[in-house]
C-alpha cells in the first residue's frame, strides 16, 4: 500500500438555501396569507476517524470537498431540504492543521470519532416568517447564509504502543514480520522500508501495536537518508524498541548514532522508555554476544536484550518485556497519547453557526423563534417597514454573529 502522511485539502460547507416568497392561493379565500417556507440548511463538512487505514494516500487524488447547499423553501410553508454532508474518512492519528501547517485544529485519536469541522449555513427565512400585524403580505425573504470554507492540512501521526527503531538493515522489518501478521518487504540492503508499517503483536491474551519506522542514519535530522520525517510517527508511541545489528563492527556506535538523532529531533523522543535489542544473535558466537551486550549496557545505561528476529530466539521475552513497559507507561501517563485534543476550531470569517451565534432555530417546530437582526441589510431598501418593527416583538436577542456576514443579500 502506498503511504502518504500529509495532504492539503479544500473544505466547503453548504450554503443555506433561500427562503421562498409565496402566498396562499385557494378558491374562495381572497387574500391568502404569506406561506413561503424557509430554505434548508447547507450540509456540514464532517471528519470521520476509521480503523484499518494507515495512510492519507486517498487525499493525493482528491483535494476538494464540498457539502451540498440547502434547498429552496417552497410555498405552503414547506421548508427546503437540508444539504447533504460531505464526509472525509481519515486514519486514527490524523491531525487537522490550519493552512499555516502549524496550528493543530484537531487531533483525531479515537476510532469512530466524528467531528463537524465546518457547519453548513442556515437556510433563509421564507416570507411567512416576516408577517407582522402591520405587514400582512411581506414580499421579503432571506437568501440564506453562506457556508464556510477553508484550506487545511491533514497530517498523519501514527499511534502505536511501540516504535521500532534502528539503522538500516538492523532487522526491524524481519522482527515485525516474525511477531505480527504484517508482511513488510525484507532485504539485505539499506532503506528497504520506505514508509512506516504497523503490525499487531499478540503476547498471551494481550495485544499491542508496533510500528516499523524506516531506517535512520546519521544526519537524518538534517535530511540525510530518508530524513527524520518518519520520526514524527515515533512521537506517539509509548515504548521504543531500538534494534541493533549484532554483526556490526561497532555496536555502541550504532546505538549512539540513533540516540543522537532522537535528541536532535527534540520533543520527548529521547526520554521515552526504551529496550535495546542486540539482534541477529544467531550469527554471533556466544562470547561476541556477551561482549557486545556488556558494551551496549555500559554505553546506554539501559536494558539490553539479546534476540534473533530470524530464528525467533529471545523474541518472546522481548515482547513480554515491551508489554510490561507499555502497561507501566499507561499507568504513569494515561493521557499522553490517547487523549484527543479537541480544541474549539478557530473559524474562518465567513459562514455562520446556527448553534452558538444564532440560537433562533427551533428544531421541534422547524421554524425560527427569533427574528434575525437585519438593520444594515441593504435588502431593506425595498421600502418595507420591517426594520422598524423588528424589535418590537420583545425579542431582545442580539444576533451579534451577524455583523460580519452581511455579504449575504
Ligand atoms: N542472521 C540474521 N539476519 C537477519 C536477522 N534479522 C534480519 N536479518 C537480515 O538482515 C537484512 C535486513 O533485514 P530487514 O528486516 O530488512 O532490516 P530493516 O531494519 O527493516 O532494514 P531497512 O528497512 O532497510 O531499514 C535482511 O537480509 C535480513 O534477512 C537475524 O535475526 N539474523
Ligand atoms: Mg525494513
Amino acid at each position: 500500500m502506498k503511504f502518504l502522511d500529509q495532504a492539503k485539502v479544500y473544505l466547503k460547507s453548504g450554503d443555506g438555501g433561500p427562503g421562498a416568497i409565496a402566498f396562499r392561493r385557494e378558491k374562495f379565500i381572497e387574500y391568502g396569507g404569506p406561506d413561503g417556507g424557509n430554505g434548508g440548511r447547507g450540509g456540514d463538512v464532517v471528519i470521520e476517524v476509521v480503523n484499518g487505514l494507515n495512510t492519507l494516500i486517498d487525499y493525493r487524488y482528491k483535494q476538494h470537498f464540498k457539502a451540498q447547499r440547502g434547498n429552496h423553501g417552497m410555498g405552503a410553508n414547506r421548508n427546503g431540504a437540508r444539504g447533504e454532508d460531505v464526509v472525509l474518512r481519515v486514519p486514527v492519528g490524523t491531525q487537522i492543521l490550519d493552512e499555516d501547517q502549524e496550528t493543530v485544529l484537531l487531533d483525531l485519536t479515537e476510532p469512530g470519532q466524528r467531528v463537524v469541522i465546518l457547519k453548513g449555513g442556515d437556510g433563509g427565512f421564507g416570507n411567512a416568517h416576516y408577517k407582522t400585524p402591520t405587514n400582512r403580505a411581506p414580499r421579503k425573504s432571506h437568501p440564506g447564509w453562506p457556508g464556510e470554507e477553508r484550506w487545511v492540512w491533514l497530517r498523519l501521526k501514527l499511534i502505536a504502543d511501540t516504535g521500532l527503531l534502528g539503522l538500516p538493515n538492523a532487522g526491524k522489518s524481519t522482527f515485525l514480520a516474525a511477531t505480527t501478521a504484517a508482511r513488510p518487504k525484507i532485504a539485505d540492503y539499506p532503506f528497504t522500508t520506505l514508509a512506516p508499517n504497523l503490525g499487531v503483536v499478540r503476547a498471551g491474551d494481550e495485544e499491542f501495536v508496533i510500528a516499523d519506522i524506516p531506517g535512520l542514519i546519521e544526519g537524518a535530522h538534517e535530511g540525510h537518508g530518508l530524513g527524520d520525517r518518519f520520526l514524527g510517527h515515533v512521537e506517539r508511541t509509548r515504548v521504543l524498541l531500538h534494534l541493533i545489528d549484532g554483526t556490526a563492527e561497532d555496536v555502541v556506535q550504532s546505538y549512539t548514532t540513533i540516540r543522537n538523532e532522537l535528541v536532535a529531533y527534540g520533543g520527548n523522543l529521547a526520554d521515552k522508555l526504551e529496550i535495546i535489542g542486540l539482534n541477529k544473535a544467531d550469527a554471533l558466537l556466544d562470547e561476541e554476544v556477551a561482549e557486545k551486550k556488556a558494551a551496549l549496557e555500559a554505553a546506554s545505561g539501559a536494558e539490553v536484550m539479546v534476540l534473533s528476529g530470524a530464528t525467533g530466539q529471545g523474541v518472546q521475552a522481548v515482547l513480554y518485556r515491551l508489554l510490561t513497559l507499555i502497561k507501566q507507561s499507561k499507568e504513569e501517563e494515561p493521557d499522553v497519547i490517547q487523549a484527543p485534543v479537541t480544541r474549539s476550531i478557530p473559524r474562518a470569517p465567513v459562514g455562520r453557526k446556527m448553534d452558538d451565534e444564532y440560537a433562533g432555530w427551533n428544531e421541534e417546530t422547524g421554524e425560527y423563534d427569533d427574528l434575525p437582526e437585519e438593520a444594515d441589510d441593504d435588502s431593506d431598501s425595498d421600502g418595507d417597514d420591517w426594520d422598524d418593527e423588528g424589535d418590537d416583538d420583545g425579542d431582545d436577542t442580539e444576533h451579534s454573529g451577524n455583523g460580519d456576514d452581511n455579504a449575504k443579500g
